[in-house]
């Protein structure tokens, strides 16, 4: 089935013509890598797949055949088509002063009565499943500290299991890793990667650096100045090929060294359901 269908999407603010003409088709389950110089789109085409922004006319964006916006104008079933995109930004994506947990369960406001989710009254069994969700990403033990206190890479962590959470079937991220050291960044690359193959959670991933892409996603899509310039296996990305691509602008898109090939695994990831039912017992006051 596919999950996003993108057809002749062009956006143009004031002078900048920052997205033409884009056609983009995600199947369920595909990991896909939007890559691209500074300025090339990729944010703004994770916005309107999002549906945190309008295209102009011609436009069509769909969420699993369901038209979620057309002309500049949102589909009449956008609350749920958002329901179902968990979106991650490069920073800010938590609520600094508020525990990690409260963060996750941020994720199931959209299904639960509004009085609850105000007054933050959830269930011992929604308490779990964010733990659950939290050892998903490794994470499991920073449960009850502040958001603030996290690393960047953990913070980017809680943010994926908080999508978890929200039983989002696309996960849009938009370079989650660019602020991060490499260890962190394989981290999160990886968390992306196991809600990917376990969870069949299609992914759509936002990156600086094509290396990245190489190592986790079988597919990528390249931007330059709000076209789509190379849609194909990632492994064909070769450093000549993108200069051929972006010319000078290149250089940004490379990183110094080359990354291993095979993934690690995440840090501390309780991978079994008993470990995740061990540590919702361990981690929840009774
Ligand atoms: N709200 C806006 N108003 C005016 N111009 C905008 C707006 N949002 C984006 N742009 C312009 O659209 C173009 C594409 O920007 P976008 O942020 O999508 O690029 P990007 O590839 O994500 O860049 P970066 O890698 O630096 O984040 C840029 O020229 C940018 O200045």
């Amino acid at each position: 089935m596919t999950a996003i269908a993108v057809e002749n999407l062009s956006k143009r603010f004031f002078r900048i013509q920052a997205l033409s003409q884009i056609g983009l088709v995600v199947k369920e389950g595909e990991m896909v890598a939007l890559i691209g110089a500074s300025g090339s789109g990729k944010s703004t085409l994770m916005r309107h797949i999002a549906g945190l922004e309008r295209g102009d006319a011609g436009s069509h964006i769909r969420i699993f055949g369901e038209t979620q916006q057309r002309d500049g104008k949102f589909g009449a079933n956008m609350r749920a088509l958002r329901g179902k995109t968990g979106v991650i930004f490069q920073q800010f994506n938590l609520a600094a002063r508020l525990p990690v947990i409260t963060n996750v369960l941020v994720g199931v406001l959209g299904r639960i009565p509004a009085w609850r989710g105000t007054l933050g009254l959830f269930t011992r069994a929604e308490k779990e499943d964010a733990i659950a969700a939290l050892s998903r990403v490794g994470i499991a033990e920073r449960a009850w500290q502040r958001a603030s206190t996290l690393s960047g890479g953990q913070q980017q962590r809680a943010a994926i299991a908080r999508t978890l959470m929200q039983r989002s079937k696309i996960l849009l991220a938009d370079e989650p890793i660019a602020s991060l050291d490499p260890a962190s960044a394989r981290r999160v690359m990886d968390a992306l990667a196991n809600i990917n193959s376990s969870d069949g959670i299609t992914v759509l991933v936002s990156l600086h650096q094509v290396e990245y892409a190489r190592v986790y996603c079988p597919r990528t899509v390249a931007l330059r100045e709000g076209r789509v310039v190379y849609d194909g296996p990632s492994d064909a990305l070769t450093d000549a090929f993108l200069t051929e691509l972006y010319g000078a602008a290149s250089e940004e898109l490379v990183l110094p060294q080359r990354l291993p090939v095979k993934p690690q695994a995440a840090e501390a990831s309780a991978s079994t359901p008993s470990d995740v039912r061990q540590r919702q017992k361990d981690l929840i006051p009774a």
